[in-house]
């Protein structure tokens, strides 16, 4: 008989977001909703939580949290919005707004994001603007919210002029992410997330890129080591970027590659579920790719590895994939012209040398760019 026992599986994992005093513990887990409670209780005063859902996540996840909660005798409100991108609106912002006023709150009240980035976003805003900043907790219930928009503290809504363009900065104190709650997203879903996943790839991290080329699927399908792995490793991307740039004044623009394109996409669709915002990046990070193999700066046969990957998940990667579009070339090249990352009236772009090789530059050639978006809307 052997005297060894097997040690325990860890239960989950722990990144850092170092900003100095805003700086925050990203925990990534299996079932680590279950103990909501335990993991959040150092940022739970006498004036308790107010947790902000939408209807979806509210069906399949709350219970457990709130089952938490409740045997941990911690206090707590609930604010139910539509699921769905049409959440991050000014409609919608007043209304949770005038909800949580009316529940009476104090400065020590702790809200909780639970749900996807649309969730996020919005809670994170509300979170800011409350009282003047109210301290917030994200939960992140899609691959997309757990691999990105949870972290860096980018809050926000959209607006009638573009996409997120209403905001704030305003880190939370704690990311949970929960790698067992994905099993209840559905496929479309994952793989919008799956975009950004293969963003941090394409942005420094050519090695990264050539795993997910063996290892898509298991990510996709399995909440095992892969799908930790993915994760981890994009949180760990994100949070070395947001780290050394927290307002984006330079290098924290790289996370938007595919989002100058992506976003007009988005804008032009009416933020429905036309187009999911992964899936605008996806097509965004094909364009940006397919121009600079025009100007001549990234090898064509990257763009199409990029391209075949995409598809081999199932991933549109033109803007002619959107069904029922007739796009107008000039609208979309308006909506660029207000993205945030202009100055002196000109966009900074993200552009590329290859896989892995991201950089920003003012320098982009507008009629191969317009050729390119073209080609994506015309394929
Ligand atoms: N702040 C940032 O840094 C940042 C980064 C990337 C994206 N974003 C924003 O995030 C938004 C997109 O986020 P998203 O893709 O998570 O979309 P989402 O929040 O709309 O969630 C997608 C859908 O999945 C449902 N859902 C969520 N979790 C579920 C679960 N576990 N099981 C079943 N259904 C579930 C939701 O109800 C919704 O219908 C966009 O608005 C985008 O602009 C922000
Ligand atoms: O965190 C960032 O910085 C990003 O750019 C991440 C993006 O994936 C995300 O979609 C973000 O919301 C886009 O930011 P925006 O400033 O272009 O609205
Ligand atoms: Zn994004």
């Amino acid at each position: 008989m052997s005297n060894q026992t097997t040690p325990a599986a860890k239960s989950h994992d722990v990144l850092r977001v170092e900003l100095g005093a805003r700086s925050y513990d990203i925990l990534v887990g299996s079932n680590l909703l279950a103990d909501t409670a335990g993991h959040i209780a150092s940022f739970v005063k006498k004036a308790g939580v107010v947790i902000i859902s939408d209807a979806m996540v509210a069906d399949r996840h709350l219970p457990t949290v709130l089952a938490s909660l409740n045997a941990a005798g911690i206090a707590h409100r609930e604010v139910i919005v539509p699921a769905g991108e049409k959440s991050k609106s000014f409609a919608v912002f007043e209304d949770v707004v005038e909800q949580i006023l009316a529940m009476g709150i104090e400065r020590s009240t702790l809200i909780i994001a639970l749900g996807g980035g649309v969730v996020g976003d919005l809670a994170g805003y509300v979170a800011a603007s409350l009282l003047r900043g109210l301290d917030f907790v994200q939960i992140p219930t899609t691959l997309l919210s757990q691999v990105d928009s949870s972290v860096g503290g980018k809050t926000g809504i959209n607006s009638k002029s573009g996409k997120n363009l209403v905001g704030a900065f305003h880190q939370p104190r704690l990311v949970l992410a929960d790698t067992a709650v994905l099993d209840t997203l559905p496929r479309r879903e994952m793989l919008a997330g799956y975009a950004e996943v293969v963003k941090y790839g394409l942005i420094d991290d050519p090695e990264f890129f050539d795993w997910l080329e063996s290892n898509a699927e298991a990510v996709l399908n399995n909440d095992g080591p892969e799908r930790r792995t993915a994760v981890m490793r994009s949180c760990a991307a994100k949070a070395r970027i947001v780290s050394q740039d927290e307002r984006e004044s330079g290098k924290r623009a790289l996370l938007n590659l595919g989002h100058t394109f992506g976003h007009a996409l988005e804008a032009e669709t009416g933020y429905g579920a036309k187009l999911l915002h992964g899936e605008a990046v996806a097509m965004g990070m094909v364009i940006a790719h397919d121009v600079c193999s025009a100007m001549g700066m990234a090898p064509a046969g990257e763009k199409d590895r990029i391209v075949s990957h995409l598809k081999s998940v199932g991933l549109p990667v033109c803007a002619s994939e959107v069904s029922g579009m007739h796009w107008d070339i000039d609208r979309l090249m308006r909506h660029m012209s207000r993205d945030k990352k202009v100055s002196d009236g000109e966009i900074t772009f993200v552009m590329t040398r290859g896989i892995g090789k991201a950089f920003t530059s003012k320098a982009m050639d507008i009629q191969k760019m317009r050729a390119a978006i073209t080609r994506s809307c015309h394929a």
